[in-house]
């Protein structure tokens, strides 16, 4: 069967990344694709690295443009999508790769985003501990899917299973990241110009402001953390993709190096995109890009009583359109991996 599907917000990184991902996928036949300022144009001449799409021109975003497919991937900025999608038909996949639809709290919406709240939608990481199973599970019954903010992905899948196995206290995490420009979207924005970005690395939403942190604190509260505290500090560096997050938390005193390492292997034994490296080696970005792989490495350090996770995740593939392609597979029933690059693109 094959499924008719909508893109909106095609013109932006995000977008053009699920197009990419969907022209290989065999199940789904993109039909539309829609955008802002640049509705009217061709999509191939916003996004010219798209070639089998030369067919297609940009709609404007609205309910009547998106309406009628079967699967509709909401690519546009905070807050734009939530009033669009709530015009969608129930039976409609919708998946938002946006912000919208993510947090379970209200608060948490009003304190890190604001406007109107429009609820919460199953979260799209599979991989993620969620009561005895995974969040997998719950995908598999929905037609509404929040897929993740791309840092908050790629830290909560590298510290969830040690929640999850109770081998790392909740109290007390850190987590250091370099990330690619790319994750702040397409829009010209001063502080990412290449003339401020190239040859440097900038710090940005230091000191517990960054919106990805109830994001992540809710994916370890679901793994079974009381009151997560996590001390979240992003860099840009000049890689146009990629995410490296370096995080760290407290070993339960008592638990021995091999039992912490277990909790990883466990958790991510049977995972195609979540994959645990052999000990001793660590991933770096240039390993992930274009791949919808998160790759971790783990060491403990048994001086400062603490495990170290190192993360390298594309933010554009598994931190976004990737992971909203797999939710959807579930979501429809398909192999989980239809459509979607396990090996990346190097050097
Ligand atoms: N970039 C990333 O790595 C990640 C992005 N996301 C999320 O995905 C979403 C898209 O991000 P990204 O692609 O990076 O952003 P971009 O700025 O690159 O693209 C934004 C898209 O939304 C369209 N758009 C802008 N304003 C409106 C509006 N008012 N109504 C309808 N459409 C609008 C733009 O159209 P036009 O260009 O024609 O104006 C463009 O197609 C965001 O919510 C982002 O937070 C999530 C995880 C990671
Ligand atoms: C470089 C950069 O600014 N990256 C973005 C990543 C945003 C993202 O993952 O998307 P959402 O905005 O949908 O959460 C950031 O850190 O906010």
């Amino acid at each position: 069967m094959t499924f008719t599907v909508a893109v909106s917000g095609a013109s932006g990184y995000a977008g053009g990344e699920l197009l990419r991902l969907l022209a290989d996928h065999p199940e789904f036949e993109v039909r539309t694709v829609t955008a802002h300022a640049n509705a009217g144009q061709p999509l191939s001449a916003v996004q010219p690295h798209l070639r089998g799409y030369t067919h297609l021109t940009l709609k404007e975003t609205s309910t009547e443009t998106l309406a009628g497919h079967d699967v509709v991937f909401l690519a546009l900025p905070h807050g734009a999508s939530g009033a669009i999608a709530a015009e969608l038909g129930d039976d409609t996949l919708v998946i938002d790769c946006g912000a919208d639809h993510r947090l379970e709290s209200e608060q948490d919406w009003a304190d890190f985003y604001g406007g109107d709240f429009h609820g919460t939608w199953e979260y799209g990481v599979p991989e993620l501990p969620r009561m005895s199973g995974t969040q997998r599970t719950r995908l598999a019954k929905t037609r509404r899917i929040a897929a993740p903010g791309c840092n908050a992905s790629t830290v909560a899948l590298s510290l969830a299973p040690g929640i999850r196995a109770g081998v790392i206290e909740d109290r007390d995490i850190v987590s250091v990241l370099a990330v690619g420009p790319s994750g702040a979207g397409r829009a010209l924005k001063a502080h990412l110009l290449g003339s401020e970005i190239l040859g440097s690395a900038n710090p940005y939403a230091v000191g517990g402001t960054h919106r990805h942190i109830p994001e992540i604190q809710q994916a370890l509260r679901w793994a079974g953390a009381a009151e997560p505290t996590i001390s979240f500090t992003p860099t840009i560096v000049p890689m146009s993709r990629g995410i490296l997050a370096t995080s760290t938390a407290r070993i339960v005193p008592g638990t021995d190096a091999a039992t912490v390492r277990a909790a990883w292997e466990d958790a991510y034994a049977g995972e195609q995109f979540v994959q645990l490296l052999p000990d001793g080696q660590f991933p770096r970005t240039a390993d992930v890009l274009g791949a919808n792989t998160a790759l971790l490495g783990l060491a403990v350090d048994e001086a400062a009583g603490r495990v170290v996770v190192v993360a390298a995740v594309d933010n554009l593939v598994k931190g976004t359109a990737g992971a909203a392609i797999q939710s959807a597979n579930i979501a429809l029933g398909l192999a989980e991996a239809t459509g979607l690059p396990v090996n990346g693109v190097a050097p």
